[in-house]
């Protein structure tokens, strides 16, 4: 490739790259198998920083940058489709408690234990994420108001028949309390809105005993058949 006068081109033997492989290798990230310092060994050591500065190294979770990232994307993707979407935030019960009985070590496994039972109840295409320290949340695209209580059931029945089995011999069962809103279908609005909407249903969860889920009810569109149609056809044209 000829460069212009003015491009500086990059020598890849000059990069620093020591640290980045070492995380890397402490994460357990494969490294990658192309010709070092090659150009795809290069993008594929860029991808597995990406995909580890999206990660919670505790739990393998998307973390909270990229969650945000997530919920802002589907923001727009129900404006333009109109599709209903339903999130969650979760939050671990009593948690201190663990913690101080157990140790932060078992309030870690209950943690990863909680993570994992959330992960294995959901769709492959919904996003979990690990967003404070006993705070999960979930969003699901596509999910019908019928469907949304029924899917926050499942999750907090999973999450409490889950044993979670202590190196001390001791087993220990872990609850969530989760509240749930939908996005405002065919409306613009901001993912901050709608994690507090959800927030507000899980302190109401919290409120009302734990171990329950609580769901604002869905907001009625107010947009026509016709102007939903009209919306189509101008982010169809827009996107042409
Ligand atoms: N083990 C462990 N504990 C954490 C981590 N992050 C936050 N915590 C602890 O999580 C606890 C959160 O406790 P609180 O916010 O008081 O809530 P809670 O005891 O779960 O009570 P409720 O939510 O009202 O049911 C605190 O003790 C934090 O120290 C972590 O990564 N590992």
């Amino acid at each position: 490739m000829e460069s212009s006068p003015q491009t500086t081109l990059i020598n890849p033997h000059e990069l620093q790259l020591d640290l980045a492989l070492q995380l890397l290798q402490q994460a357990g990230a494969l490294l990658p198998e192309a010709e070092p310092y090659s150009e795809a060994w290069l993008q594929a050591v860029i991808d597995a920083l990406c995909d580890l500065s999206s990660k919670d190294a505790l739990t393998g979770l998307v973390n909270r940058r990229s969650f945000e990232m997530a919920l802002s994307r589907e923001v727009d993707r129900v404006a333009r489709s109109g599709e209903p979407a339903l999130l969650l935030m979760l939050d671990i019960d009593h948690f201190k408690s663990v913690n101080d009985t157990h140790g932060h070590a078992a309030g870690d496994l209950v943690i990863q234990a909680v993570a994992r039972a959330v992960e294995q109840t959901v769709r492959p295409m919904d996003t979990v994420a690990r967003v404070g320290g006993e705070e999960f949340a979930v969003i699901l695209p596509n999910c019908p108001a019928t469907f949304g209580a029924t899917v926050a059931e499942r999750i907090r029945e999973r999450v409490a028949a889950s044993v979670v089995q202590l190196p001390s011999g001791v087993s220990l069962q872990a609850t969530v309390s989760l509240g749930g809103a939908f996005a405002p279908q065919w409306v613009r609005s901001s993912s901050l809105l709608w994690m507090e909407r959800a927030d507000r249903q899980l302190y109401r969860a919290k409120a009302e005993g734990r171990n329950r889920a609580c769901l604002e009810m869905q907001v009625e569109s107010l947009v026509s058949a016709e102007e939903k149609g009209m919306l189509f056809a101008v982010t169809q044209q827009d996107s042409e």
